[in-house]
C-alpha cells in the first residue's frame, strides 16, 4: 500500500516537474521568437530609415506631416483675395511660365544669363519678388506692370533662386497661379559640393564666416559632429524641400536640372530646356567653348556677333582641398538624405555616383 501511494506521488511529482519544465521552454521559446520578430522589425526600420526603403508616398508623407493642408490652402486663398483686390481694374496678364526657383550656388546665374540669351525668352526685369518679403512687399500691380505683352511662341521667364527653400514663396507662387500651371525650375547641384561653394562664397563676402574659419572648423562642431543646424546645411536637404513644392504643385511641373552637368555640359541641360519649353533648338554643343581664363567652365559663344558670354570671377571660384576623410563624414551623412531625394523625384544625377 505504502510502495503504491509512493508510485502515485512519485508520477504526480514527474508530471509537474514536466509540465513545469514544457511550459518554462515554451516561454522561452516565445521569448525568443518575439525578440527576433521586434530584432527583424527594428532592423527593417533602421535600413528603411538609412537605405531608404522608403517609398515615394512615405517619403512625402514623413518631410510634410508639419504641414497642414488645410491651413496652406487658407492661406493661400487670403492671398488670392489680396492678389485680386490689389489688382481689380487692371487688365488681365498672362504671368510668367516658367520660374527659376534655386538652387542657390548651383550655377543659377550662368543658368539665366544664357537661357535669356534664346530670343524666344522673355525674361522679368524684377528677380525674386515670391521670395523675401521686401520683393514682395512692391506688390502685385509693379509685379504685374513689367510683365510684357508677348506672342504665344513666346516664353516669359522670371527668376527667384531663394524660393526653392521658402515656403512662404511656395504660397505666394501657389496663390498667383490658381491653376498650378506654372512651370518650376529646380538646379540640383551636388549637396556637398554646394555646401562647400557656400561656404567659399561667405568666406569672400566675409559674411556669417570669418576669413580665418577652415571648411572644417564651419562644418563641425569642436566635438566632430556636423553643425547640421546652419541654414547652408539646411538647404542642402534637398528631400525636405522638394516634398513641399510636391504637396502644392504636380510633378509634371516641376523640372530638375543637373547642376553637374550643366557645368560640364551646358548644352545637354539647356536642350531638355528647349524641348520641355517647346523653343527653337539654339543651344548647339559647338556654342560652349571652355573659359579661356577659367578652362574648367565654360562660355557661350554669341549667336550673331563675336564675342562671347563668360561668368565673372565671382562664379567658378577655386574650393578648399577637403580632406578625404571629411569628404567621407559628409558623403555617409548625406548618402540617405540623397537617396530620398531621387525616389521622391523619379530620376538620379551625374553626381547621384558619388555617394555609391
Ligand atoms: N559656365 C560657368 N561659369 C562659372 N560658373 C559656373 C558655370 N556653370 C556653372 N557654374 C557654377 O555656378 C556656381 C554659382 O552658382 P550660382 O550662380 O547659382 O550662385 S548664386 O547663388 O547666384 O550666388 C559656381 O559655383 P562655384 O564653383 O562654387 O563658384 C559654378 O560652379
Amino acid at each position: 500500500m505504502n510502495f503504491r501511494k509512493c508510485t502515485v506521488f512519485q508520477t504526480i511529482a514527474l508530471v509537474l516537474i514536466f509540465s513545469f519544465m514544457f511550459l518554462n521552454v515554451q516561454r522561452y521559446i516565445t521569448e525568443l521568437l518575439s525578440k527576433k520578430e521586434i530584432q527583424k522589425v527594428y532592423t527593417k526600420n533602421a535600413k528603411r530609415n538609412t537605405t531608404n526603403d522608403l517609398g515615394v508616398n512615405e517619403i512625402l508623407e514623413f518631410y510634410t506631416r508639419d504641414s497642414s493642408i488645410t491651413e496652406i490652402e487658407s492661406r493661400v486663398q487670403k492671398e488670392r483675395n489680396e492678389i485680386e483686390k490689389q489688382l481689380s481694374g487692371m487688365v488681365k496678364k498672362r504671368m510668367a511660365d516658367i520660374i527659376l526657383v534655386g538652387m542657390f550656388k548651383a550655377g543659377t546665374t550662368t543658368m539665366s544669363l544664357w537661357l535669356t540669351t534664346h530670343p524666344q525668352i522673355i525674361q522679368l526685369r524684377i528677380a525674386g519678388y515670391y521670395g523675401p518679403n521686401k520683393n514682395y512687399a512692391l506688390g502685385h500691380v509693379a509685379h504685374v506692370a513689367q510683365i510684357p505683352n508677348v506672342s504665344k511662341d513666346k516664353i516669359i521667364y522670371e527668376r527667384c533662386t531663394v524660393c526653392f527653400t521658402s515656403q512662404a514663396a511656395r504660397e505666394r507662387i501657389l496663390a498667383a497661379y490658381p491653376q498650378r500651371d506654372v512651370k518650376l525650375l529646380i538646379m540640383v547641384r551636388d549637396p556637398i559640393e554646394r555646401l562647400i561653394s557656400g561656404y567659399v562664397q561667405n568666406v569672400y563676402q566675409n559674411y556669417k564666416v570669418e576669413i580665418k574659419e577652415s571648411f572644417e572648423e564651419y562644418i563641425f562642431y569642436p566635438n566632430g559632429t556636423i553643425r547640421t543646424d546652419t541654414e547652408y546645411f539646411q538647404k542642402s536637404f534637398y528631400v525636405r524641400h522638394l516634398a513641399k513644392w510636391l504637396l502644392l504643385f504636380p510633378r509634371g511641373n516641376i523640372h530638375l536640372v543637373d547642376a553637374d552637368t550643366f557645368t560640364k555640359k551646358p548644352w545637354v541641360e539647356l536642350e531638355k530646356i528647349e524641348q520641355l519649353l517647346k523653343i527653337n533648338h539654339l543651344f548647339s554643343e559647338d556654342r560652349f567653348p571652355a573659359n579661356p581664363e577659367n578652362p574648367l567652365f565654360r562660355c557661350l559663344a554669341k549667336e550673331y556677333t563675336k564675342g562671347m558670354y563668360c561668368m565673372g570671377h565671382a562664379k567658378g571660384r577655386t574650393h578648399p582641398d577637403v580632406s578625404t576623410e571629411t569628404m567621407q563624414k559628409l558623403k555617409r551623412y548625406f548618402k540617405p538624405y540623397n537617396e530620398q531625394f531621387f525616389t521622391l523625384a523619379g530620376q538620379r544625377f551625374s553626381w547621384s555616383s558619388n555617394y555609391n
